[in-house]
């Protein structure tokens, strides 16, 4: 299917070819055929996106026409927009509707922008393959046996399935770029601090980031023009200039590529890598090179605690992050005979341990558990207990538990710290690498899109899919997925590449990506 990008879209409603309103129309009759199937989209706003596309046609008709109208959305379900469900994937959150718009939704709204309807993810943003959420998993748009990855899949389906013209998602260590490598769509992470993180629902917020997925790179530079800058509600957002993405793209591609210094990092084409894909990347820097790159070989030597230390901070923000979810404040409640029947096992087991205590005449103990007892008076903790163990799935509940291990006396030395300690590592590779070549390139992912339930049960082998993307978030640094074509043997299924660049140098990442995909084309 070659749906038309945003750019192409946005040509025709200039030329009077088309209006707003078909062209929701049209995403909306193609998320009739196939949301069912594909459970890309978990909402369909279709009365408002309806409403909000004939508004902007009756403005345009005025002579009032927005920048960006006629641009159809779909956003993660774990950024907020006023008034619609925001579940971020979780049973936790599966009743609770946002009070405001999250900064990138204002910005984008004052431009003209539909949003069309809330994606899937995986629960909390916690997963690679989008089988994590509580709503079921997202199914890959061109092959429905494969996952689309994760934790932004049902963004990256929403593009690849031509539900919208761009999607809004959410990297943490990877979740645009690999679910974008996956559906063969073009995805973002931005430098961090470079899009306000205000109204996305946190999961690690040292390294979490919002980012634009679409299906060109011009439809990127779109969307990035308008959420990219400091924000006053995100103490994060970076007080940066923002340059004009768009205007960067009008360059030759001879002008990109010639001189260029491509660096190559070994690490990322070492052992375990699908063989089809080293092959197929280093295919895509050899077209660069003949079209003046300047190549060589980097050392990022760090990369491979990339995935350890990823995952001892991601969980150890998170288990700070969702604290807040206890039933009161925030989400899922338990009922009142649920909460009294915890209190009554809590009391049941105390009370036991309390004799056996006595029994052996262990005394200190024994006073220990009168005074927890005395504790469980109060239906407060039964409450937190039972509403969490109901709200969060097993996933969150395994990064929740091993964050508090990590951050808890005894072990923050030894884990979080350390971890820290070798983040600024992995940062300092970046910074070396980057003395000597103005872009890395390397796979997105170690291997193509997955079946669904291959790997669920085992939690390593779905962190090692991360293996990649997690050293950029790290870093801080930005960095584009593109799509290099098809896999071997797997036709229906893409493959991507990574453009990784410096800090705050979008611009450079978006011209060589449009520069593969003029490569691609021709
Ligand atoms: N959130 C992300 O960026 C995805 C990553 N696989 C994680 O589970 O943390």
């Amino acid at each position: 299917m070659n749906m038309p990008t945003f750019a192409e879209a946005h040509r025709a409603i200039e030329q009077g070819e088309t209006s707003c309103e078909e062209l929701v129309s049209s995403f909306l009759q193609r998320i009739d055929e196939r949301n069912e199937e594909l459970n890309a989209l978990l909402t369909v706003d279709r009365d408002g996106a309806l409403n909000h596309a004939r508004y902007l046609d009756s403005q345009r008709e005025r002579g009032n026409a927005r920048p960006l109208s006629g641009l159809v959305l779909a956003v993660k379900d774990n950024i907020c927009i006023r008034g619609q469900q925001v579940t971020a994937g979780s049973k936790m959150l599966a009743n609770f509707s946002s009070l405001y718009d999250a900064t990138v939704i204002e910005r984008l709204r004052e431009a003209g922008a539909i949003f069309i309807g809330k994606a899937n993810c995986d629960e909390f943003g916690m997963g690679s393959s989008n089988e994590t959420s509580h709503f079921g998993p997202v199914r890959h748009p061109h092959d429905t046996e494969f996952v689309p990855g994760g934790s932004s899949g049902g963004s990256a389906t929403a593009v690849a399935a031509g539900f919208c013209h761009i999607a809004l998602g959410s990297d943490t260590g990877g979740s645009i770029r690999q679910p974008s490598a996956f559906c063969g769509t073009v995805g973002l992470k931005p430098t961090y601090g470079r899009v306000s993180r205000s109204g996305l629902v946190a999961y690690a917020s040292s390294l979490d980031t919002i980012g634009p997925m679409a299906r060109s790179v011009e439809d990127i530079a779109t969307v990035l023009n308008i959420i990219a800058g400091e924000d006053a509600s995100d103490s994060t957002s970076a007080p940066v200039d923002v340059p004009d993405y768009l205007e960067a793209l009008d360059v030759t591609v001879g002008d990109t590529v010639s001189g260029l210094r491509v660096g190559i990092p070994k690490e990322y084409f070492a052992e375990g890598i699908d063989p089809d894909i080293d092959r197929m990347v280093r295919a895509q820097v050899e077209a660069l090179e003949d079209d003046g790159a300047v190549v060589h070989e980097v050392s990022l030597p760090h990369t491979e605690h990339g995935v350890a230390t990823y995952y001892l901070l991601a969980t150890a923000e998170a288990s700070s992050n969702l604290a807040r979810y206890d039933g009161i404040r925030y989400g899922h409640r338990a009922s009142e005979e649920d909460t009294v029947e915890v209190l009554q096992e809590q009391r049941a087991e105390l009370k036991e341990a309390k004799q056996e205590a006595e029994r052996n005449g262990n005394a200190q103990r024994a006073e220990r558990i009168a005074t927890q007892l005395k504790d469980t008076n109060s239906t407060l903790d039964a409450l937190y207990t039972r509403s969490r163990t109901e709200g969060f799935g097993e996933e969150v509940k395994r990064r929740i538990m091993l964050g508090t291990y990590v951050l808890s006396e005894g072990y923050y030395d030894k884990y979080y710290e350390k971890a820290q300690r070798v983040r600024t590592l992995i940062r300092h590779d970046f910074d070396r690498a980057f003395e000597s070549c103005d872009v890395l390139i390397a796979p997105t992912t170690p291997t193509p899109p997955f079946r669904l339930g291959e790997k669920t049960d085992d939690p390593l082998s779905m962190y090692l899919s991360d293996v990649f993307t997690v050293p950029a978030s790290l870093a801080g640094v930005p960095s584009l997925s593109v799509p290099i074509g098809r896999h071997p043997s797997e036709p229906n299924l893409p493959v991507g590449m990574q453009v990784i660049g410096r800090h705050f140098d979008e611009s450079l990442l978006l011209q060589v990506g449009q520069a593969v995909e003029r490569i691609n084309e021709g």
